[in-house]
């Protein structure tokens, strides 16, 4: 081969690596490209050792059991996936409803606008955002009602990756993260005029715990509203392969145990709230909120082999493919979830702190 050849090869497979890595690698509504993936908080000599953890709590059940280990379990799984979840999915950590016409990005800002939409906010109303994620849902929140949100989030890799994008599109003022506990959060008594959850507040062990925790916080006479995950009814508990899914979703998304649909009210009437409205947004005529993750299988393919590639020339921390793996398995389960109709992600309830405490007789 002569050097003209020989250079033109190079480039060729240059050229090919460039577009494999840095146009096909990042999401599709992007803030994070593969060669950026790292493990969080987490140095990336210790990922593989974080992620051995991680599973550690599955094989000794009654460690997760343990209330008190769950929120450093959570955090640990945030450490791993945060990244990836960026890059394949965006900045809103949750599912919507497939809306023909509509993209991906648009279905996800509707349903993130149902909810403020649901708790009846005004301008300049504070409002609070349990389990905020990287806060994809409380920037199109606060833009669409400028009420002033604060997030809360029990990784600290998140709550700077969500300060770094309130401040890149401006809102920084209306925009405010902490981070904290749920099940024990650093704000006063009767401090917000409403409040919402979105698909966070099942990595709580107990939900009355955190129920309860909303409650404290919010003012007499404000509304709560709470995209839960759930079985539904159509779940068997002595269906071997409803009991595979299940167990599925909950170990690749760090779940101490899914609860039934039929908890939810009782949980929230527990701590004092009255139910305003409770209704699943995954039933028809909404359509499968699934089709997202199915669509997306040959898509996941090419992100495994580039996560492989970029972990072999140490570009990626080497536990990352594990932690990919684990999630290319936890797409399957979820979608089984929802074809089968046992699962749903988006189990809504809105709920009222009454104006007067009852009367105590
Ligand atoms: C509410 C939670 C998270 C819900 C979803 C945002 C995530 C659940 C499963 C995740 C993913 C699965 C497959 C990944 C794929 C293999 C990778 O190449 C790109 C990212 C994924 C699509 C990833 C994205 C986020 C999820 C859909 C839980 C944790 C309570
Ligand atoms: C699946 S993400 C959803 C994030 C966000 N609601 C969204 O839709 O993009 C769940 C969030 O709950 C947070 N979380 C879980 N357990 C928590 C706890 N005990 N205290 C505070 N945040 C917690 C996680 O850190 C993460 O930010």
């Amino acid at each position: 081969m002569d050097s003209l050849s020989l250079f033109c090869t190079g480039a060729l497979l240059a050229g090919g690596l460039y577009w494999f890595v840095c146009v096909l690698g990042p999401a599709e509504q992007k803030g994070k490209r593969a060669v950026d993936l790292s493990g969080g908080s987490i140095s990336a000599e210790k990922v593989r050792d974080n992620y051995k953890q991680y599973w550690s709590f599955f094989r000794r059940p009654k460690e997760i059991e343990t209330a008190e280990k769950v929120p450093d379990f959570v955090d640990t799984f945030y450490n791993l996936v945060t990244d990836i979840y960026e890059w394949g999915w965006g900045q809103s950590f949750h599912f919507s409803p497939f809306i023909p016409g509509k993209s991906h990005r648009d279905a996800t800002r509707l349903h993130e606008e149902m909810a403020v939409d649901l708790i009846d906010v005004k301008p300049g109303d504070r409002i609070l955002d349990v389990g905020c994620g990287v806060g994809g849902p409380m920037r199109a929140i606060a833009a669409h009602s400028r009420a002033k949100v604060v997030g809360i989030t029990i990784n600290d890799y998140q709550v700077n990756r969500a300060r770094m994008h309130n401040k890149k599109a401006g809102l920084d003022s209306l925009c405010e993260v902490v981070c904290g506990n749920f099940l024990e959060m650093p704000f006063q008594d009767n401090s917000f005029d409403g409040a919402y959850s979105i698909e966070a507040t099942c990595h709580a062990p107990k939900l009355e715990d955190v129920y309860a925790e909303v409650f404290r916080v919010l003012k007499p006479g404000s509304l709560y509203v709470s995209y839960e995950w759930v079985t539904t009814e159509k779940y068997r508990a002595d269906n071997p392969e409803h009991v595979e899914v299940i167990q599925g979703i909950e170990r690749g998304d760090a779940l101490p145990g899914l609860r039934s649909y039929s908890d939810i009210a009782e949980a929230a009437k527990k701590v004092g709230f009255e139910i305003v409205k409770e209704k699943d947004l995954a039933k028809p005529p909404s359509l499968p909120w699934w089709t997202r993750l199915k669509m997306g299988r040959i898509a996941y393919w090419r992100n495994h082999i580039l996560v492989i590639v970029l972990a072999a020339i140490g570009i990626a921390p080497k536990g990352t493919v594990d932690v990919h793996d684990m999630l290319f398995k936890t797409a399957d389960y979820l979608t089984r979830g929802g074809d089968s109709g046992i699962f749903s992600p988006m189990h809504m309830i809105l709920l009222r702190k009454p104006k007067e405490a009852p009367s105590k007789s």
